[in-house]
């Protein structure tokens, strides 16, 4: 593959993936993409990076980081948004990390992050959130927070297909919808925007999927699926009846549902088996907060995992900790939680944490878990010693405030002495 304006470093490696048995091929000295982003993108990609490479190095091995562009680097760079260049290189080099990008509210470009999953066909987009020590929160027992969201990350509303009000389009949208699929006097006269929310079997069942062999490989009690199938009953409700089919066809003996659990083991589910159950996302969204150890694995579509994954993310010291990544098969790209804060960019203060922790993600997707452990440990000590950023400083009796660049170097020592 040619580039036009990126350079590939000489010395690295690339990943490579064996469709058949499903396994990435990892060198010692990766080559590993990574996209700075829009706004704190800027403060606290390279921070990370540096961070991450020092796990790497700790460990006998070498990033060979290929700086590629979208948003407003590649504005400047290209005169586009996502250029062909970063596509490419994502799709060549299979193991990647980006920071977040900005998406304009009600009109201009359609967002990047989106994009960069449908084209990549990232299908899973899989955020933990887990307790780690010293970390404030609002809540009383932080510590019972261990959930893993698998939100489907290419269609529902995110799929783009919307028209917006005042236009032709929309109004033949409004006539086919009332006259020829009779629904007249539903919508309401005048300017309307309407969009459409596709959820198909199989989009649902190949998250579904995902999220039953993540709890069968890391020993999980529970998958829940989470919908609004009382309202949406052929989109959200589908999700979840083809959630519950897929566990039935794919994994009769290592799935068990909540009747089963209750009509046969009394509540006390076998070691052996995963319990897939299902809650309404309202209702989901206060027993995050009232229930929290009766969850583990969830699995929902688009919408709901979005709101969910910040919503879960605020019991265990919010955006600037919460980490994630986008998985498809024999793609990865890592990627935090939160967007790009715009009013504190620039400004080296926003919590590298969520980006570090999502490249842990994308150690432990590489098979470095010793290297994974060590950025784990390091910024574990590092919140447990208080010396922190400002959005963790506010939260902490005693908590020394620092910049981002500053914080990120405490944990590079630290790796070092765990090393
Ligand atoms: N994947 C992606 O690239 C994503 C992109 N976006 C885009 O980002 C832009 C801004 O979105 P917005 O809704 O403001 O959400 P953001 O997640 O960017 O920020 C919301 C608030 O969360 C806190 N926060 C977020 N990240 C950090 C951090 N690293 N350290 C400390 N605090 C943090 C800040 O709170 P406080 O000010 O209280 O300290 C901030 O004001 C939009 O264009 C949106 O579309 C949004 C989400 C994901
Ligand atoms: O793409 C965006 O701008 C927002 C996406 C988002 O909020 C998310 O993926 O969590
Ligand atoms: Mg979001």
């Amino acid at each position: 593959m040619s580039y036009e304006k990126v350079d590939v470093p000489e010395d690295g490696e690339k990943v490579t993936y064996d469709k058949e048995a499903d396994e990435l091929q990892v060198p010692d000295n990766p080559i590993v993409p990574i996209i700075y982003g829009d706004g704190i993108g800027k403060d606290v990609a390279p921070v990370a990076q540096k961070v991450l490479e020092k796990a790497a190095e700790a460990t006998g091995r070498n990033i060979e980081w290929m700086r590629v562009f979208a948003g407003e680097s590649a504005r400047e760079k290209y005169d586009e948004n996502l250029p062909d260049d970063t596509v490419d290189a994502l799709r060549e080099f299979r193991v990647s990390i980006k920071g977040p990008l900005t998406t304009p509210v009600g009109a201009g470009f359609r967002s990047l992050n989106v994009a960069l999953r449908k084209k990549l066909d990232l299908y899973t987009n899989m955020r933990p959130t887990y307790y780690l020590d010293g970390v404030p929160s609002p809540v009383k027992n932080p510590e019972e927070m261990d959930m893993v969201n698998f939100r489907e990350n290419t269609e529902d509303v995110y799929a783009g297909i919307e028209w917006e009000a005042g236009t032709d389009e929309v109004e033949q949208v409004r006539e086919f919808v009332e006259d020829e699929m009779g629904y007249d006097s539903t919508i309401h006269d005048g300017p309307v925007g309407i969009g459409v929310k596709p959820i198909t079997e199989f989009g649902t069942k190949r998250l579904v999927r995902k999220a039953i062999n993540y709890a069968i490989e890391n020993d999980r009690d529970s998958v829940t699926l989470v919908h609004k199938g009382n309202i949406m009953k052929f989109t959200e409700g589908a999700f979840r009846d083809w959630g519950y089919e897929l566990a039935e066809e794919e994994f009769p003996e290592q799935t068990i549902d909540e009747d089963t659990l209750w009509e046969e083991y009394d509540g006390e589910a076998p070691e052996d088996k995963v319990v897939v159950k299902d809650r309404i996302a309202d209702n989901m969204l206060q027993q995050l907060l009232t229930r929290t150890p009766n969850y583990d694995v969830l699995a929902m579509p688009n919408l709901n995992g979005d709101y969910l994954s910040d919503a879960a993310g605020a019991q265990i010291g919010g955006l600037g900790i919460a980490p994630g990544a986008n998985i498809g098969d024999g793609r990865f790209l890592a990627e935090p939680v939160h967007g790009s804060a715009p009013k504190h960019a620039g400004k080296d203060k926003a919590n590298p944490s969520a980006m570090i922790l999502s490249g842990k993600i994308m150690l432990e997707h590489l098979g470095w878990e010793d290297a994974a452990q060590l950025v784990h440990d390091a910024v574990e000590q590092q919140i447990s010693s208080k010396r922190v950023t400002y959005d963790l400083e506010r939260q902490v009796e005693g908590g020394e405030k620092l910049a981002a660049s500053e914080y990120a170097d405490e944990i590079c020592e630290r790796i070092d002495e765990l090393a």
